[in-house]
Order: C-alpha cells, then structure tokens, then sequence
C-alpha cells in the first residue's frame, strides 16, 4: 500500500488555468548558453499529470539543462516554464523555492543523501522541511522506506548501504512529500543492470500510485521502456516520439 504523503498546496495557491488541458508543467521555446555553448536552442516540452515521460538524446545535447529549468533550477536566458498555469520565472524566488520543496522531488544519478544523516533522517529531511514534527516527518519516512524495500537499512549512513539501496532511499526521500512531479536525472546511472531495473519498478510504481508525473533523463533504452512517452534531446533541442503530442 502507498504511504501517505502531506497535502502540497502553497497558501494562496489555486488551480492554474492550463490544468483544464491537463497539461502540469510545460516548457516554450527555452534557450540557454553556457558561453559560447547553446545547451537549450529553442526547447519545447509538456508533460500531463501523472506520465511518466523519458527524456533521451546524445552526452551534451542539453538534456539536463532542460530538467534543470523545468525545475526551475537554473533559469532559461529566453522562453518560459509554466506549472499548473503559473510562469515560473513570474514567481518570487521563495515561492519558486516552497515550489520545489513541495511539489517536486529530485533523484539524480549519485543519490546526493547527506552523508551524516541515518537513511530515516534522510527520507524524512524534506518532511521537516516542510514543517512536519520529526516524529511525524519520519514515521511517514519510515513508511516510505517500507515500500521502496529499504526499511532494514533505516539506521545506517549512506556510506554504509550498497549504491542501490541508496538510490531507493532517495527515491523515498523524493516521493514522501507527495510530489506532483518527480525529476530524476539518471536514476540508475551508476548501479548494475538488476539494481537499475528494481529501482526503476519501484520508482515508477509508486508514482502511478500516487500520481505523480515523472521526468526521467535516461540514455538507456531499457530504463526509458519504464515511461508513457519519450522525448529525444538533440542540439538543444527536444522533439517527442511517434505517437506523441
Ligand atoms: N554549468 C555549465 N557550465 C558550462 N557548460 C555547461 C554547464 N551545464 C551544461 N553545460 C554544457 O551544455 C551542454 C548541454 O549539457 P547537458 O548536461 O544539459 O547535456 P546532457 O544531454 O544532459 O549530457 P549528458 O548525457 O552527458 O549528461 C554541454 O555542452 C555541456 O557541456
């Protein structure tokens, strides 16, 4: 069963006009260099609710970039990025930050768990975040854990736990907030075959069980068999799949 994940409303915030569509976070012709590198020239992108959506392309053709504005990580030099109705370049910086603690989670290629930290702090840290009480934050964290097979490893350090389950902590730490949409950068880029293909089944179970709409950049075919759709990345540029948009 699906642990249960806190409500992530920002106060003030209503339905945006483009959920009628029941397109969640899109993206209109992005551009970004880095010098003399165009690593987005005129990006389009949109995901729906609840699809799980591979982002694939050649090393440098701007694939992360483009996770990185849809996130609103690092800003666009041109085009827009609009969630549920809203542009994210418009939002003040703190609400663009409250964005991203709770409505999206992250899980890259290297788990980025703190090293100090037990798993359960870990999974819990962005419950706390966002203002859960420690006992609260991880006994929903703990439930997390559970599910994504991982609760026996609760009191170690990440430099304890084997690679795979690292990346099932962080993969728990990335759904406990009940994130609409959740990035993962090369979630299985640094395990071996079988410990990528278990963490892609957790990873995409819970979130078509929780409805949560997955940007997943991958240059591996078996890892985006796991989506709805695929989006190929090529000179900055992202163009969908047959059948696509
Ligand atoms: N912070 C940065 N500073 C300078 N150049 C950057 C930066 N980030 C990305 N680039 C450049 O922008 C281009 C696109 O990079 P990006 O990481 O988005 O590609 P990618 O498709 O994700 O590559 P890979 O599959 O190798 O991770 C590359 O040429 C890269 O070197």
């Amino acid at each position: 069963m699906t642990p249960p994940a806190p409500t992530a409303s920002l106060p003030g915030d209503d339905a945006g006009a483009s959920e009628g569509a029941g397109i969640l976070l899109s993206a209109a012709q992005l551009h970004k260099a880095y010098g003399s590198t165009a690593a987005l020239d005129g990006a389009d992108f949109e995901i729906h609710a609840g699809e799980i959506v591979a982002v694939m392309g050649p090393s440098g053709s701007g694939k992360s970039t483009l996770l990185h504005c849809l996130a609103g990580i690092v800003p666009p030099d041109s085009g827009t990025v609009t969630y549920r109705g809203r542009v994210l370049s418009q939002m003040s910086d703190a609400r663009r930050s409250a964005l991203r603690r709770r409505d999206f989670g992250f899980v890259f290629q290297f788990g980025q768990l703190v090293p100090e930290l037990s798993c359960l702090e870990n999974a819990a840290l962005p419950l706390r975040l966002a203002g859960l009480s420690r006992r609260e934050a991880e006994s929903r964290a703990s439930s997390w854990l559970e599910r994504l097979e991982v609760d026996d490893v609760r009191s170690q350090r990440p430099g304890q736990v084997s690679g795979g389950q690292g990346q099932r902590v962080a993969v728990a730490r990335a759904l406990a907030v009940g994130p609409s949409v959740l990035f993962a950068d090369e979630p299985t880029g640094a395990l071996d075959s079988l410990n990528g293909e278990r963490v892609m089944q957790l990873l995409t179970e819970a979130a078509r069980e929780t409805n949560a709409a997955v940007v997943l950049v991958t240059h591996e075919s078996r890892v985006a068999a796991y989506s709805d759709r695929e989006v190929v990345v090529r000179d900055g540029r992202a163009r969908s799949m047959a059948g696509a948009l």
